[in-house]
């Protein structure tokens, strides 16, 4: 068999090892800016695994809008309230994590708000109505009782309005409108994290979740990736995750105390672009994983697969933003999150069905029947980067992640992503760098 990747084949040349050419191409698309910081009004506390801390509270939910109350010292204590911005399958999780520790904490409010995209189940209820009633997300997660601190809310101004503390969770695609509708909604003293993983393409270039949360609201948003496979963690299988944030280590603290349990091991890094770039470009090579699964390629092929796309991911996060570090790529959120998404993630299994089809039925078609609402992430994810490299004169470099994108839409067939193309890379590109100059 011919491999498509040739520009990974040979020893003499790495696109992983040296960095020091890539690191001198231009670098067209801005690195991080982001709007000012506005600091968190709670007094943080040090840092302690949650179940060590404090007795815990009443699991009563309450609506109050206060958010102070009084520690066993009788000193006001100020509270910070939490809303999760999404309710799908990872954001039911989420909530279900975060609510077991505001239960337990005495710096958060006992009370997670969870905002419910409202849409009506087969049965004529509302899906929040079924929510608050069962404490089950019956649609995105089935048989997992939430907290009956979770409160389900469908209007999102309201469900916003008191948070110091926004946890976004929502497929990428729609938080350009989410952000829209958000603006002027939100506390001034707001901090916000994102678990979305995936990016938008702008004309001035790629912009992050993040960052489109951080300019459209004016706040500042950290980020939680990870290894983290919703379904698993719903059960409390042990996992870990990675937080990346940008320069108060304090607030970075906050999040891991707010999701840390002793199955949900979450480490901090100072990295916010390399963290959230692990989380959106894994998903384009669990699209190589499940198509190398479906054409029956076996372990070999899968772990290269996995090898090259960790590779491409580095380049390409360093080549956006110089910043990034490549101790990342060894977080939960790099290595691991590439593996776990590679054998179990929804991902690969759609992309396995869409080559057992030979690339016949479309990935809209194949997501709605086998994901029954949950959305894919990989198929724009790979359309958005190939953009990306397509404008920058990269996509040479990229040969999976140009492959990925040429299978999804057609142009390709499934197996192509193991075989030459037509098309050789041209090997002088990368072994000169005066050409991009
Ligand atoms: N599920 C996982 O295992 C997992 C794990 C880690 C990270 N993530 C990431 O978390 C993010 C959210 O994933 P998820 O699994 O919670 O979602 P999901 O795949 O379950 O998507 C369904 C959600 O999208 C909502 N939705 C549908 N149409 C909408 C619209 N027009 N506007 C707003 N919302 C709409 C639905 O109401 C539902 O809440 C994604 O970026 C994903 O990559 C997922
Ligand atoms: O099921 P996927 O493919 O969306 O992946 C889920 C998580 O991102 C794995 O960490």
């Amino acid at each position: 068999m011919r491999f498509h990747f040739p520009l990974y084949s040979s020893s003499s040349f790495s696109l992983f090892s040296d960095f020091t050419f890539i690191s001198s191409l231009p670098l067209i698309f801005s690195s991080s800016h982001f709007s000012p910081f506005i600091s968190m009004a709670p007094a943080f506390e040090p840092l302690s695994p949650p179940h060590q801390e404090a007795e815990p509270q009443t699991a009563t939910p309450h609506h109050a809008d206060t958010v102070n109350n009084f520690g066993n010292d009788g000193q006001v204590v100020s509270k910070s309230k939490v809303t999760v911005v999404g309710s799908g399958n990872w954001g039911s999780v989420a909530a279900k994590l975060i609510a077991s520790n505001t239960l337990k904490l005495n710096s958060f409010h006992d009370e997670v708000r969870m905002w419910v995209f409202e849409e009506t189940l087969q049965t004529g209820e509302k899906l929040t109505d079924v929510i608050n009633k069962t404490n089950e997300n019956v649609k995105y997660l089935p048989g997992i009782k939430l907290g009956k601190n979770v409160i389900a809310d469908p209007d999102l101004d309201n469900a916003v309005k008191d948070a110091n503390m926004l946890v976004f969770v929502t497929p990428h695609q729609f938080m350009e409108g989410i952000c829209k509708r958000l603006v002027g909604k939100v506390r001034g003293d707001v901090e916000a994290i994102s678990l979305i993983k995936g990016m938008e393409v702008k004309m001035e270039g790629p912009c992050m979740i993040s960052n489109l949360i951080s300019e459209q609201l004016g706040i500042n948003c950290s980020v939680l990736m990870g290894a983290n496979i919703a379904n698993e963690i719903a059960v409390e299988k042990f996992s870990e995750a990675t937080v990346g944030y940008r320069d108060n280590r304090e607030i970075a603290e906050q999040w891991v105390k707010l999701f840390s349990t002793p199955y949900f091991m979450v480490t901090p890094v100072q990295d916010v672009e390399g963290v959230e770039l692990c989380g959106t470009l894994k998903n384009v090579v669990a699209i190589a994983a499940g198509f190398v699964d479906g054409l029956e390629m076996g372990n070999n092929t899968k772990a290269a697969i996995m090898r090259i796309g960790l590779r491409e991911m580095r380049a390409f996060s360093k080549l956006l933003f110089s910043s990034v570090r490549d101790s990342t790529f060894f977080e939960s959120c790099g290595v691991a999150d590439v593996i776990t998404t590679c054998l179990g993630g929804r991902n690969r299994k759609v992309a396995e069905a869409f080559a057992r089809n030979g690339g016949k039925r479309s990935f809209d078609d194949l997501e709605a029947e086998m994901l029954q609402g949950q959305k894919l992430q990989g198929v724009s994810t790979a359309r958005e980067v190939y953009e990306v490299l397509s404008h920058r004169g990269w996509l040479e470099l990229f040969p999976l992640f140009a492959t990925v994108h040429e299978i999804c839409v057609g142009r390709l067939p499934p197996s192509a992503i193991v075989e030459y193309s037509e098309k050789k890379p041209r090997l002088s590109l990368l072994e000169d760098p005066a050409c991009y100059q």
